[in-house]
């Protein structure tokens, strides 16, 4: 039988249409997954591209089936069974093999992957992929971390199976080690900010005006012909306007408001906190992800509290929509900025010299937050926007049209009861970023009151103490 060109690990959701993908594009892929009744299922759902498909049964069988040297994905449950598969298949694999991790792996356990790895003749690759389920199978945006020289191995058939932007490849070698997947991390990071900013801008439009369900679905779906085009809004506006076939009402009626996470959001900000960059919207999106699942919890605080609810919001509605778009489009650029942020402080942190166009150009299509904006983030980026997105001309001019919509969606929601935390601290991050005089002069001086820390003067070189007398530095 001729030999397959590529292999993978795990037949799960991603991995059987990352594999279809590949088998798509002329590709002839061996696969193995851990439980055999998978393979069987995905080759019997192979239909026209059952030919490109080799099952294997064990790990052996797998790596006789492809052509040395052999490229093999690995796309199982990040974290320890990556490790197993790791393990197992240097047992079976030889010189010059590269094995690819493409789960939504800790990038630290990548670097750790990388130097256990490194001598043992085989190669490792750390790629982050995005796009669910339907982005595997058609086109899925793809970062890759190792070296140039991996990458160039396996270029040809990733940039084959990616999305494309107006023919432009969303695929791309992002740097060593951990580089693809820090940037994978931080790209569903910002999905997480992305999401929640959505979903709060929906407990408005619910609570704050009393919508239903499908006329909300139709304010995205009018929104996603607009600056806020994208994926997410797309997706909204559909799951908005579906019914339950159990009970005929809307689906999104019968969900529970409980969130769950896989850890990605969280390492995002876990990360931008070691490196001293605020991701605060990021922030916020986990932590009411975490708030969320703790429903016993907030059903015991409504009544604690009095069902208080979100009073109702009045006043003209056409104008009330046009701030809640804008609200919106402002915190997804702060949110942006933040990551983007978090992107450049890692690079030099890690020595990776993260290329910010290719990332802003790879996410145009493909993945999760692929968006309009994106592709005008892209040319800031190339036109050398650098220090933060929030200092790129075309992102000056952009926020000074949609904060004061952001600042009114958010005073207003206050005012109702309605929580905004992502939008509040997407707000909260542009005017302290733009205040050229804030408050941490107090700030010095208190913490020089009590731990003796000393502080600047304006104008004048050195640290000083404060006149605080007895009952100081104590
Ligand atoms: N779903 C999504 O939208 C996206 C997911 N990812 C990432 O891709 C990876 C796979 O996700 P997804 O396809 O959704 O997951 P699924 O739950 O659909 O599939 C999990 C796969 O992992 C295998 N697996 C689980 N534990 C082990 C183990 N201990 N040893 C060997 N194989 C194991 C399963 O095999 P078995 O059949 O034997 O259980 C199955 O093939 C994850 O890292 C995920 O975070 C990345 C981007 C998007
Ligand atoms: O990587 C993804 C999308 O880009 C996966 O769907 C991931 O599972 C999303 O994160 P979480 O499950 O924590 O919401």
């Amino acid at each position: 039988m001729e030999k397959a060109e590529i292999g993978l690990i795990g037949l799960g959701t991603m991995g059987s249409n990352l594999a279809l993908n590949i088998a798509e594009h002329g590709h002839r892929i061996a696969v193995f997954n851990r439980t055999r009744a998978r393979t069987d299922a995905f080759v019997e759902n192979s239909g026209a591209l059952r030919d490109m498909v080799v099952p294997c049964y064990s790990l052996e069988e797998l790596a006789a089936a492809i052509r040395p040297p052999r490229p093999i994905i690995i796309m199982v449950l990040a974290g320890k069974p990556v490790d197993e598969q790791i393990e197992a298949l240097r047992g079976v694999l030889s010189d010059n093999d590269i094995v690819i991790d493409a789960g939504n792996a800790n990038f630290r356990d990548t670097m750790r992957r990388f130097s256990e790895l490194s001598g043992s003749g085989l190669t490792f690759i750390g790629m982050g992929v995005s796009g669910g389920e339907e982005g595997a199978r058609h086109g899925p945006s793809i970062m890759v971390g190792g070296t140039e020289d991996s990458w160039k191995r396996v270029e040809k058939v990733l940039t084959a199976i990616s999305a494309k932007f107006k023919d432009e490849p969303c695929a791309a070698w992002l740097g060593t080690d951990g580089a693809g997947h820090f940037v994978k991390t931080i790209h569903n990071g910002i999905e997480y900010a992305d999401m929640q900013m959505i979903a709060e801008i929906y407990g408005i439009l619910r609570d704050g005006l009393g919508m239903g369900p499908k006329e909300i679905g139709t304010v995205f779906s009018n929104w996603n012909k607009g600056r806020l085009n994208s994926y997410l809004i797309e997706i909204t506006a559909k799951v908005l306007a579906a019914d339950d076939p159990k009970t005929g009402k809307p689906v999104v009626d019968v969900i529970l408001d409980r969130a769950g996470q896989k850890g990605t959001g969280k390492w995002s900000v876990i990360e931008a906190q070691q490196l001293g960059i605020p991701a605060t919207a990021i922030e916020a999106a986990v932590a009411a992800r975490v708030l969320s699942s703790i429903k016993d919890e907030r059903q015991a605080a409504e009544k604690a509290y009095g069902n208080i609810g979100v009073t109702r919001i009045s006043g003209d509605k056409d104008a009330l929509l046009k701030d809640l778009e804008l609200a919106l489009f402002a915190g997804k650029i702060a949110a942006y900025a933040q990551g983007f942020a978090v992107m450049s402080g890692a690079s030099k942190e890690f020595n990776w010299s993260l290329p910010m166009p290719t990332i802003a150009k790879i996410w145009r299509a493909g993945c999760i937050i692929r968006s309009q904006m994106l592709d005008t983030m892209a040319e800031a980026f190339s036109g050398g926007a650098s220090t933060n997105l929030l200092m790129a001309p075309a992102f000056i001019s952009l926020m000074q049209e949609a904060h004061p919509s952001l600042r009114r969606v958010v005073a207003r929601a206050s005012e109702a009861g309605a929580p905004v935390p992502a939008l509040s601290s997407a707000l909260a991050y542009f005017d302290s970023y733009r205040q050229g005089r804030g408050t941490s002069n107090l700030i010095q001086a208190q913490r020089d009151f009590f731990g003796a820390h000393g502080f600047e003067r304006i104008g004048e070189q050195g640290a000083f103490h404060g006149p605080w007398g007895s009952g100081a530095a104590g």
